[in-house]
């Protein structure tokens, strides 16, 4: 499995972010994204996620001879960022059931409560999300992420208002992602530079 970035641009109302980048990423590798604050790391991230069309360039993930524009790809991927909103009315088991519903998956409550359990919320997970703390809330956007083990996992500030433990369920759930595919990272944290196969710097 790879991923193809080429000459790729994008922007907004015709003010220009993203300027002929180009990239490719392979199985096992992960791809760090940084720069300051408004240099565009969000909207790759987006790009990449099928959620954003770019102006100009070519974006497509490779698994054997297939090709995927990142809008056919959603079946591929786990998105993780700071604006993916769960069902606050809902419990931390419920969101993931309503979600694996949604992309079609049989998942037992046994299984969910192991990926509640992975991300360190086995003891929450009948709690509903309005009692979550922040960094509760983002632990579950893994657990999300990670419900139909995609081969691609897009991180957008990964560990934004997690606390040392959060940070390590993160580690371990970065070091897994090597084995199954790829790993983009969006961050301006200088600690999460370390995980990168691959720096892309953008802006200044
Ligand atoms: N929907 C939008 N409409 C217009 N401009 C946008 C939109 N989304 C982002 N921008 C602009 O594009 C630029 C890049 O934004 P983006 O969110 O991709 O940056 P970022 O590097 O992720 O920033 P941060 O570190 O603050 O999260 C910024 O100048 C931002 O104001």
């Amino acid at each position: 499995m790879q991923l193809h970035v080429l000459q790729l641009s994008a922007g907004y109302g015709g003010r220009t972010i993203l300027r002929d980048l180009g990239f490719t990423l392979h199985r096992g590798e992960v791809l760090v994204v940084s720069g300051p604050n408004g240099s565009g790391k969000s909207t790759l991230l987006r790009i990449l996620a099928g959620l954003q069309v770019p102006s100009g360039g070519l974006v497509y993930y490779e698994i054997g001879d297939r090709r995927f524009d990142p809008r056919d790809a959603r079946h591929l991927i786990g998105w993780v960022a700071p604006d993916l909103a769960l069902y606050r009315e809902l419990s931390g088991l419920e969101n993931l059931r309503f979600f694996a519903q949604v992309r079609g998956l049989t998942i037992s409550d046994e299984a969910l409560n192991e990926l509640l359990t992975y991300v360190g919320l086995g003891q929450r997970g009948n709690d509903r999300l309005a009692a979550y703390s922040s960094g509760m809330t983002q632990r579950l956007r893994y657990a999300f992420a990670l419900l139909h083990r995609p081969p691609v996992l897009l991180l957008d500030e990964p560990t934004v208002t997690l606390d040392e433990r959060g940070a390590a369920v993160v580690e371990r759930i970065i070091a897994a992602q090597r084995q199954r595919g790829l790993t983009v990272i969006a961050t301006n944290d200088p600690r999460e530079l370390r995980y990168a196969d691959l720096l892309v710097k953008l802006g200044g």
